[in-house]
Protein backbone atom coordinates (compact mmCIF):
# COMPACT_ATOMS: atom_id res chain seq x y z
CA UNK A 1 0.00 0.00 0.00
CA UNK A 2 1.32 3.12 -1.00
CA UNK A 3 2.43 5.87 2.55
CA UNK A 4 1.28 9.62 1.96
CA UNK A 5 3.26 11.61 3.67
CA UNK A 6 1.33 14.35 2.60
CA UNK A 7 -2.08 14.71 1.98
CA UNK A 8 -3.48 18.20 1.80
CA UNK A 9 -7.49 18.35 1.12
CA UNK A 10 -9.21 21.44 -0.64
CA UNK A 11 -6.39 23.63 0.56
CA UNK A 12 -7.39 27.53 -0.07
CA UNK A 13 -5.85 30.59 1.32
CA UNK A 14 -7.24 33.87 0.88
CA UNK A 15 -5.63 37.22 1.49
CA UNK A 16 -8.51 39.72 0.98
CA UNK A 17 -10.23 39.54 -2.45
CA UNK A 18 -7.08 37.04 -3.51
CA UNK A 19 -7.25 33.95 -3.52
CA UNK A 20 -3.83 32.78 -3.36
CA UNK A 21 -4.68 28.84 -3.16
CA UNK A 22 -7.84 27.41 -4.27
CA UNK A 23 -8.89 24.16 -3.22
CA UNK A 24 -5.59 22.32 -4.04
CA UNK A 25 -5.75 18.79 -3.09
CA UNK A 26 -2.48 16.44 -3.35
CA UNK A 27 -0.78 13.50 -2.37
CA UNK A 28 2.98 12.63 -2.07
CA UNK A 29 3.97 9.33 -1.23
CA UNK A 30 7.09 8.27 0.74
CA UNK A 31 10.37 8.32 -1.32
CA UNK A 32 8.90 10.52 -3.90
CA UNK A 33 10.85 13.88 -5.21
CA UNK A 34 7.55 15.85 -5.81
CA UNK A 35 8.18 19.20 -7.75
CA UNK A 36 5.77 22.26 -6.74
CA UNK A 37 5.71 24.18 -9.85
CA UNK A 38 4.12 27.09 -11.68
CA UNK A 39 4.74 31.17 -12.46
CA UNK A 40 5.30 33.66 -10.59
CA UNK A 41 2.27 34.43 -8.03
CA UNK A 42 0.93 31.03 -8.60
CA UNK A 43 0.66 29.91 -4.75
CA UNK A 44 3.91 27.87 -4.24
CA UNK A 45 5.18 29.51 -1.63
CA UNK A 46 1.52 29.59 0.11
CA UNK A 47 1.45 26.14 -0.13
CA UNK A 48 5.05 25.25 1.78
CA UNK A 49 3.45 27.54 4.91
CA UNK A 50 0.56 25.89 4.72
CA UNK A 51 1.72 22.95 4.96
CA UNK A 52 4.87 23.82 7.70
CA UNK A 53 1.62 25.46 9.67
CA UNK A 54 3.53 28.63 9.12
CA UNK A 55 0.12 30.24 8.06
CA UNK A 56 -3.22 28.85 8.75
CA UNK A 57 -5.50 27.70 5.56
CA UNK A 58 -8.59 29.74 4.97
CA UNK A 59 -10.59 26.49 3.98
CA UNK A 60 -8.80 22.68 3.72
CA UNK A 61 -6.92 20.38 5.46
CA UNK A 62 -3.59 18.81 5.15
CA UNK A 63 -1.90 15.77 7.12
CA UNK A 64 2.06 15.82 7.09
CA UNK A 65 3.71 12.73 8.34
CA UNK A 66 0.63 11.65 9.72
CA UNK A 67 0.61 15.12 11.91
CA UNK A 68 -2.63 17.33 11.12
CA UNK A 69 -1.09 20.75 10.39
CA UNK A 70 -3.91 22.93 11.72
CA UNK A 71 -3.48 20.72 14.94
CA UNK A 72 -0.52 20.75 15.68
CA UNK A 73 1.86 23.20 13.59
CA UNK A 74 4.89 22.59 16.08
CA UNK A 75 4.47 18.74 15.91
CA UNK A 76 4.98 19.21 11.89
CA UNK A 77 7.77 21.43 11.99
CA UNK A 78 9.94 18.93 14.97
CA UNK A 79 9.91 16.75 12.16
CA UNK A 80 10.49 18.12 8.45
CA UNK A 81 13.28 20.24 7.43
CA UNK A 82 12.05 23.56 5.66
CA UNK A 83 13.93 25.91 3.65
CA UNK A 84 11.67 28.87 3.11
CA UNK A 85 11.48 31.20 0.55
CA UNK A 86 14.22 33.67 -0.21
CA UNK A 87 15.08 33.43 4.10
CA UNK A 88 18.46 34.26 5.44
CA UNK A 89 19.63 33.12 8.97
CA UNK A 90 19.92 35.27 11.90
CA UNK A 91 22.39 38.03 10.81
CA UNK A 92 23.77 38.23 14.64
CA UNK A 93 25.04 34.85 14.62
CA UNK A 94 27.88 33.01 12.81
CA UNK A 95 27.24 30.12 10.33
CA UNK A 96 28.90 27.69 13.08
CA UNK A 97 26.26 29.14 15.80
CA UNK A 98 23.56 29.34 13.72
CA UNK A 99 23.92 25.20 13.42
CA UNK A 100 24.57 24.96 16.93
CA UNK A 101 21.18 26.32 17.84
CA UNK A 102 19.29 24.57 15.54
CA UNK A 103 21.29 21.12 17.24
CA UNK A 104 20.05 22.46 20.45
CA UNK A 105 16.20 23.25 19.35
CA UNK A 106 15.91 20.53 17.44
CA UNK A 107 18.36 17.96 20.25
CA UNK A 108 21.19 16.52 18.10
CA UNK A 109 23.41 15.25 20.28
CA UNK A 110 26.43 15.37 17.02
CA UNK A 111 25.48 18.72 16.56
CA UNK A 112 29.84 19.54 16.16
CA UNK A 113 29.96 16.68 13.55
CA UNK A 114 27.28 16.81 11.40
CA UNK A 115 28.17 20.77 10.92
CA UNK A 116 31.42 19.67 10.02
CA UNK A 117 30.23 17.48 7.87
CA UNK A 118 27.77 20.23 6.53
CA UNK A 119 31.06 23.08 5.98
CA UNK A 120 32.65 20.10 4.13
CA UNK A 121 30.36 19.04 1.56
CA UNK A 122 29.22 22.84 0.80
CA UNK A 123 32.58 23.79 0.85
CA UNK A 124 32.55 26.76 3.54
CA UNK A 125 34.12 25.72 6.40
CA UNK A 126 36.41 28.73 5.83
CA UNK A 127 33.16 30.63 6.67
CA UNK A 128 31.78 29.26 9.79
CA UNK A 129 32.96 31.49 12.01
CA UNK A 130 31.88 34.45 9.91
CA UNK A 131 28.60 36.43 10.91
CA UNK A 132 25.87 36.02 8.86
CA UNK A 133 25.15 39.00 7.47
CA UNK A 134 28.61 39.57 6.71
CA UNK A 135 28.61 35.90 4.25
CA UNK A 136 27.83 36.04 0.62
CA UNK A 137 23.89 35.23 -0.48
CA UNK A 138 24.98 32.00 -1.78
CA UNK A 139 26.84 31.02 1.27
CA UNK A 140 23.91 31.90 3.05
CA UNK A 141 21.96 30.14 0.91
CA UNK A 142 24.09 26.73 1.76
CA UNK A 143 23.28 27.59 5.21
CA UNK A 144 19.67 27.26 5.11
CA UNK A 145 20.11 23.88 3.14
CA UNK A 146 22.34 22.33 5.88
CA UNK A 147 19.77 23.59 8.52
CA UNK A 148 17.20 22.26 6.85
CA UNK A 149 18.81 18.50 6.20
CA UNK A 150 21.45 18.30 9.60
CA UNK A 151 19.02 16.79 11.16
CA UNK A 152 17.88 14.30 8.29
CA UNK A 153 14.22 14.30 8.52
CA UNK A 154 11.94 12.18 6.36
CA UNK A 155 10.65 15.12 4.61
CA UNK A 156 11.82 18.32 3.58
CA UNK A 157 9.70 20.90 1.84
CA UNK A 158 12.16 23.86 0.42
CA UNK A 159 11.56 26.41 -1.44
CA UNK A 160 13.72 27.75 -3.93
CA UNK A 161 16.80 25.84 -2.78
CA UNK A 162 18.74 25.80 -5.55
CA UNK A 163 18.74 29.69 -6.64
CA UNK A 164 21.37 31.34 -5.90
CA UNK A 165 23.89 28.76 -6.11
CA UNK A 166 27.03 28.55 -8.62
CA UNK A 167 26.36 25.81 -11.18
CA UNK A 168 29.23 23.45 -9.64
CA UNK A 169 26.72 23.52 -6.01
CA UNK A 170 23.34 23.64 -8.03
CA UNK A 171 25.07 20.03 -9.56
CA UNK A 172 26.16 18.48 -5.97
CA UNK A 173 22.59 19.83 -4.57
CA UNK A 174 20.66 18.18 -7.25
CA UNK A 175 23.04 14.66 -6.37
CA UNK A 176 21.67 14.95 -3.00
CA UNK A 177 18.35 15.27 -3.41
CA UNK A 178 18.15 12.61 -5.95
CA UNK A 179 20.41 10.41 -3.04
CA UNK A 180 17.81 11.55 -0.12
CA UNK A 181 15.22 10.20 -1.79
CA UNK A 182 16.81 6.95 -2.72
CA UNK A 183 17.01 6.06 0.82
CA UNK A 184 13.39 6.93 1.51
CA UNK A 185 12.76 10.09 2.81
CA UNK A 186 10.74 12.75 0.59
CA UNK A 187 11.58 15.67 -0.71
CA UNK A 188 8.45 18.71 -1.75
CA UNK A 189 10.43 21.20 -3.96
CA UNK A 190 9.09 24.18 -5.15
CA UNK A 191 11.44 25.82 -8.07
CA UNK A 192 11.55 27.59 -11.61
CA UNK A 193 14.21 25.66 -12.78
CA UNK A 194 12.54 23.29 -14.67
CA UNK A 195 15.63 21.31 -16.38
CA UNK A 196 16.16 20.36 -12.60
CA UNK A 197 13.11 19.38 -12.09
CA UNK A 198 12.46 17.22 -15.23
CA UNK A 199 15.90 15.60 -14.07
CA UNK A 200 15.40 14.52 -10.07
CA UNK A 201 11.54 14.60 -9.22
CA UNK A 202 9.64 11.99 -9.87
CA UNK A 203 6.12 13.89 -9.84
CA UNK A 204 5.35 17.02 -9.77
CA UNK A 205 2.30 19.39 -9.77
CA UNK A 206 2.15 22.55 -12.20
CA UNK A 207 0.09 25.28 -10.19
CA UNK A 208 -1.65 28.50 -12.04
CA UNK A 209 -2.87 31.22 -10.14
CA UNK A 210 -4.26 29.21 -7.20
CA UNK A 211 -5.54 26.26 -8.96
CA UNK A 212 -4.08 22.88 -10.30
CA UNK A 213 -3.66 22.38 -13.83
CA UNK A 214 -1.84 19.14 -13.64
CA UNK A 215 -0.42 16.82 -11.49
CA UNK A 216 1.57 13.96 -13.40
CA UNK A 217 4.88 12.18 -13.17
CA UNK A 218 7.74 12.64 -15.20
CA UNK A 219 8.17 9.26 -16.47
CA UNK A 220 4.93 9.72 -18.10
CA UNK A 221 6.53 12.66 -20.35
CA UNK A 222 9.79 11.01 -20.66
CA UNK A 223 7.53 7.86 -22.30
CA UNK A 224 6.05 10.56 -24.46
CA UNK A 225 9.23 11.84 -25.63
CA UNK A 226 8.36 15.59 -24.18
CA UNK A 227 10.41 17.95 -22.22
CA UNK A 228 8.97 19.71 -18.64
CA UNK A 229 9.83 23.04 -20.26
CA UNK A 230 7.85 22.13 -23.36
CA UNK A 231 5.03 20.88 -21.38
CA UNK A 232 4.75 23.61 -18.76
CA UNK A 233 4.99 26.37 -21.18
CA UNK A 234 2.40 25.12 -23.69
CA UNK A 235 0.02 25.10 -20.52
CA UNK A 236 0.67 27.98 -19.12
CA UNK A 237 0.18 29.58 -22.37
CA UNK A 238 -3.29 27.81 -23.62
CA UNK A 239 -4.45 28.56 -19.82
CA UNK A 240 -3.35 32.10 -20.28
CA UNK A 241 -5.00 32.64 -23.59
CA UNK A 242 -8.99 30.85 -22.80
N1 LIG B 1 1.04 37.92 2.95
C1 LIG B 1 0.41 38.14 1.81
N2 LIG B 1 -0.53 39.09 1.72
C2 LIG B 1 -1.20 39.33 0.57
N3 LIG B 1 -0.99 38.62 -0.58
C3 LIG B 1 -0.07 37.66 -0.53
C4 LIG B 1 0.68 37.36 0.65
N4 LIG B 1 1.53 36.34 0.37
C5 LIG B 1 1.32 36.00 -0.91
N5 LIG B 1 0.38 36.78 -1.45
C6 LIG B 1 -0.13 36.70 -2.82
O1 LIG B 1 -0.53 35.36 -3.04
C7 LIG B 1 -0.25 34.96 -4.38
C8 LIG B 1 0.60 33.70 -4.35
O2 LIG B 1 1.87 34.06 -3.83
P1 LIG B 1 3.03 32.99 -3.62
O3 LIG B 1 4.17 33.70 -2.98
O4 LIG B 1 2.46 31.81 -2.92
O5 LIG B 1 3.38 32.58 -5.12
P2 LIG B 1 4.62 31.78 -5.71
O6 LIG B 1 4.06 30.78 -6.67
O7 LIG B 1 5.46 31.26 -4.61
O8 LIG B 1 5.37 32.92 -6.49
P3 LIG B 1 6.92 33.11 -6.92
O9 LIG B 1 7.21 32.03 -7.92
O10 LIG B 1 6.92 34.47 -7.54
O11 LIG B 1 7.75 33.03 -5.68
C9 LIG B 1 0.42 36.15 -5.05
O12 LIG B 1 -0.56 36.88 -5.77
C10 LIG B 1 0.93 36.97 -3.87
O13 LIG B 1 1.01 38.35 -4.18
Amino acid sequence: MSEHVIAATGLTKKYGDLVAVNGVSLSVEKGALYGLLGPNGSGKSTMIKMLTGQIRPTAGTATVLGVDVQQDPVGVRERVGIIPEQETPPSFLTAHEYLQLVGAIRKIPDIEERAAWWFDFMDFGDKKDVLCKDLSRGTRQKLMFAQAFVHQPALALIDEPLINFDPIMQHQVKDYLAEYTKKGNTIFLSTHILEVAEEICSDFVILHKGNILHTGTVASLVAEHRHLDDFFLELVQRTRNV
